[in-house]
């Protein structure tokens, strides 16, 4: 027994299976293809609304600094317009209120470096800053600077400081004035930082050189980064405005969206996880998948039906071929009038199955034949006498059965040689053919021995006109060769209407008819009736 894969096997399952493959890759590719597009959008708007928020960030800072770099270029007019000695600097200092607002602590320092005002701390360490570079960049300058990020020796604190020189009336430098901005708590820290609403993400501000100025995490405040080239940070420290992919902290992938100030080498920096970023589209991946899950069972379905409804043709075709290897349809029913496929292949099996039946005739035809004279051989014959005598035994009507065998053949033969007895035989055939009527059956046994069989007899006397009839036909001369020849014929004919014969017992009856002609001279015919003790009519030629 075949194991049962038949279905999986079948075109039906196949065509289901690669509609749901196609729509399963069209579904992905598609909805694969729109999340990245999505993604990417997504990606885009994040870091436009970033960078506007950054933007706002940095306007501050940028007016912070601005505002403070204006109060320290005020205040150093102001000691110039009263040609203030350094010995009133400190005096002055602690006359504005507004400078404690704005700063953690201003100083001012003579031309040497050497310290002579701290507004924290008028007894503050003398302390000189000759050798520090904001202090020898304003004096190259002439003009204000912002420190690089230190902690300062007088409060021990991550500070800026922001210059501003004074001039004596010859234009010469005579003190600088420090404004300090403590890192720890800028002035600017509680407005960046409300700006950062969301709690994703954080901010911070690290100087062109990757010291850390403002970060949430204290700790990291004048920690000097050291970017790997190709970073995120290091794309940050390279100024401008802009955003990129990458990896910070502790491997956390993450979108840092940066801008540089205007007012100071800093750049204000917003590192957003990526996985925030992009938690909106987990759940639009979920739904997408469900969504592909569903169209590609849907499609299964739709598939499957499709593919069932356009094969019920083949079906059809399939059920034809059964039907007519059971008999139930003959071949007609495959000449069908579709215009499609279908429609093709079972004509082409119509057609097929014509030629079929041809050459099944023609092959019968040649089986069932007598190679010499062309009528029907013995095998035709044995095949046929028993259907002969089912069919008289339904109807009710005679059938009778004659043996006929040419007188003394063998002399022909011998005296002509084999082809004239050959002639005579194909001349005997005609003539017994011509003699009967077209519903009799005409057959040639072996050598000269010949066979009728006459179906729907009308009378008991009808079979001795048809002897007769015979006889008279094998009267004119034969050709054998050249030689005329005078051909007789014995005939013993069984008859029966009993629907209880046998095929031994209708030939055996004919035989003995004919044994009975032969044993009286020949050349005649007699007729027997089946079952019956003796031959009832004997009819010779005179
Ligand atoms: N020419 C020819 N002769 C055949 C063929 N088949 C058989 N024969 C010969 O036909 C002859 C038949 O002779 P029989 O019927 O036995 O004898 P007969 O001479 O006819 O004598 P009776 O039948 O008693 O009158 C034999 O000599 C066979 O060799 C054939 O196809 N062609």
């Amino acid at each position: 027994m075949r194991p049962s894969f038949g279905f999986f096997l079948s075109f039906k399952f196949k065509i289901s299976v690669l509609v749901i493959a196609l729509v399963l890759i069209a579904g992905i590719g598609s909805g694969g293809i729109s999340l990245l597009i999505a993604e990417s959008e997504l990606r885009q708007v994040i870091a436009r609304q970033e960078l506007s928020l950054l933007n706002s960030a940095a306007a501050l800072i940028d007016s912070d600094l601005q505002d403070k770099r204006q109060l320290l270029r005020l205040l150093a007019e102001q000691f110039q317009a009263h040609q203030l000695t350094l010995a009133q600097v400190q005096e002055e200092l602690e006359t504005h209120e507004t400078l404690r607002e704005e700063f953690f602590n201003v100083s001012a320092f003579d031309a040497s470096g050497a310290l002579i005002a701290s507004l924290r701390d008028r007894n503050a360490k003398r302390i000189n800053i000759a050798d520090r570079k904001y202090f020898q960049e304003t004096m190259r300058l002439r003009e204000g600077v912002v420190s690089a990020p230190f902690k300062s020796v007088l409060s021990g604190r991550p500070v800026v400081v922001l210059t501003q020189p004074l001039r004596d009336a010859d234009g010469r430098i005579v003190c600088i004035l420090l404004g300090a901005i403590d890192l720890l708590r800028p002035s600017f820290s509680a407005q960046i930082d409300s700006l950062r609403s969301s709690s994703d993400g954080y901010l911070f501000i690290v100087t062109d050189d990757g010291v850390i100025i403002h970060h949430p995490d204290r700790s990291r405040l004048l920690e000097k980064t050291d970017p790997e080239p190709g970073s995120v940070l290091e794309a940050a420290l390279q100024g401008g405005e802009g955003w990129q992919d990458g990896i910070l902290d502790n491997d956390v992938p993450v979108l840092l969206v940066h801008k540089h100030l205007r007012e100071a080498a800093w750049n204000i920096a917003l590192s957003y996880p990526m996985e925030s970023a992009f938690a909106p589209m987990r759940s639009v991946r979920w739904r997408a998948f469900l969504g592909a899950a569903l169209l590609t069972g849907l499609a299964g379905i739709f598939g499957w039906g499709v593919t069932k409804k356009l094969l019920r043709p083949l079906r059809r075709l399939h059920d034809h071929v059964e039907d007519i290897s059971a008999g139930r349809a003959g071949i007609a029913v495959f000449d069908v009038d579709r215009g499609d496929e279908f429609g093709h292949l079972s004509r082409a099996f119509y057609a097929l199955s014509q030629r079929r039946e041809q050459a099944e005739a023609e092959l019968h035809r040649i089986a069932t034949t007598d190679v010499l004279t062309g009528i029907h051989n013995r095998r035709m014959f044995d095949d046929f006498l028993p259907k002969a005598l089912a069919r008289a035994a339904r109807t009710g009507q005679q059938v009778g059965l004659a043996f006929l065998d040419i007188d003394h053949f063998k002399d022909i033969n011998d005296t002509l040689g084999h082809a004239a007895g050959d002639e005579v035989l194909v001349e005997f055939a005609r003539r017994l053919t011509a003699a009967v009527r077209t519903t009799d059956t005409v057959a040639r046994l072996a050598g000269d021995e010949f066979v009728i069989v006459f179906e729907q007899l009308g009378s008991n006397t009808e079979i001795d006109l048809l002897g007769r009839k015979i006889l008279d036909a094998m009267q004119p001369p034969f050709l054998g060769g050249t030689a005329r020849l005078t051909v007789t014929a014995s005939i013993g004919i069984a008859l029966t209407t009993s629907s209880n014969v046998t095929v031994d017992e209708v030939m055996r009856a004919a035989d003995q008819a004919l044994y009975g002609v032969k044993a009286a001279g020949r050349n005649g015919f007699a007729v027997n009736m089946v079952g019956a003790e003796r031959v009832l009519r004997a009819r010779i030629k005179t």
